[in-house]
């Protein structure tokens, strides 16, 4: 097979935003992530695929451990606003700025709420682009609905517009309600909430769970997906890649982890096939976790995991 023709770009280059923020969730840990994925060897890996690289770290200085809820809203349950707010703004500055450099974004997480940056910048960008959630969760409860008041399980809700004015917190009121409905697919999908369930329903919202990639494989879903978010051929793809849609056997350090996941072999496949389109113009990979396991071979497997679902979107199986 030929190497991947990245359409969207002159050049393989390619920026790693590091997003180290845990604000999105309450476990700690999860900010490790980009430092364990360098320590990988991930930039020298995709030198070797022939990418230049280049390390953006747009939350340097900024003090993320702090628990600022002056942002929160009177009586809704979601927490850390501020610091998710500040962190987002900054996230998303970063990968506005990669794209205009024709660079692609691979954003290192840090928890899930990080995607509000990053997706929202890559509309902004790419109107007609559509995203692939690839994930056990949906990430779509709104300020409302979120029972854990946990941002990294609101971000597509934000993205959308779901909630009224007066709930978004100031701290998030700069960020672009940019992505449409029908320019989202899910795949992976085994932990909804009720209110989850209801809204990716009302808003028929394209949704393939566990149950679909049994029943049709995974090679016929991504097609599917990617057919549901497209309105013309060539439209741009973004990926936004929560580790935990793959099995905790494989990706067993992440905070919320939910047997009956993806193998790791369907988990890679996603994104290989997403290189080989050409259509690819940024990922995400979030939600590693490298305090959360019982011993060291957990945290070799999920680091390596999240390495490898990189590597994959840019190319390393299709050489
Ligand atoms: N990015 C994630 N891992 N999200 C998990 C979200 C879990 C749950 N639905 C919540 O809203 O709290
Ligand atoms: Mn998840
Ligand atoms: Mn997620």
């Amino acid at each position: 097979m030929e190497a991947p023709h990245y359409k969207f770009l002159n050049e393989r280059k390619v920026s790693l935003v590091l997003a180290p923020f845990s604000g999105g969730q309450k476990k700690q840990g999860v900010e490790k992530g980009p430092q364990y994925m360098l320590k990988h060897g991930l930039e020298s890996n995709l030198n070797e695929l022939g990418w230049e690289t280049k390390l953006l770290d747009p939350l340097q200085g900024l003090d993320v451990e702090l628990q600022d809820d002056s942002d929160d809203i009177k009586g809704s349950n979601i927490k850390n606003s501020k610091s998710v707010g500040v962190a987002t703004q900054l996230i998303h500055n970063s990968v506005k700025e990669t794209l205009n450099d024709n660079r692609f974004p691979l954003t290192l997480g840090g928890d899930h709420s990080i995607a509000m940056g990053t997706v929202s910048a890559v509309v902004e960008k790419y109107p007609n682009a559509g995203v692939l959630w690839i994930d056990a969760h949906a990430d779509i409860n709104t300020v409302d609905s979120t029972e854990s008041g946990n941002l990294h399980g609101c971000p597509v809700s934000f993205l959308m517009g779901l909630n009224p004015e007066e709930k978004i917190p100031s701290s998030l009121k700069w960020l672009p309600k940019n992505l449409k409905p029908n320019k989202i697919a899910y795949i992976g999908l085994r932990d909804l909430d009720d209110a989850e369930k209801k809204i990716l329903k009302d808003l028929n919202i394209s949704a393939f769970s566990m149950y679909h990639v049994d029943r049709y494989g995974i090679n016929k879903v991504i097609e599917m997906a990617i057919e549901s978010i497209s309105t013309s051929e060539n439209d741009p793809i973004m990926c936004s890649y929560d580790v935990d849609a793959v099995d905790p056997l494989y990706v067993p350090a992440t905070g919320t982890p939910v047997r009956g996941g993806l193998t790791l072999r369907e988990g890679l496949f996603i994104v290989e096939r997403l290189a080989e389109t050409g259509r690819l113009v940024a990922l995400d990979v979030v939600e590693c976790n490298p305090d959360l396991s019982h011993n060291d071979i957990h945290v070799v497997d999920t680091i390596s995991a999240g390495c490898a679902i990189a590597r994959c979107a840019l190319g390393e199986t299709l050489l």
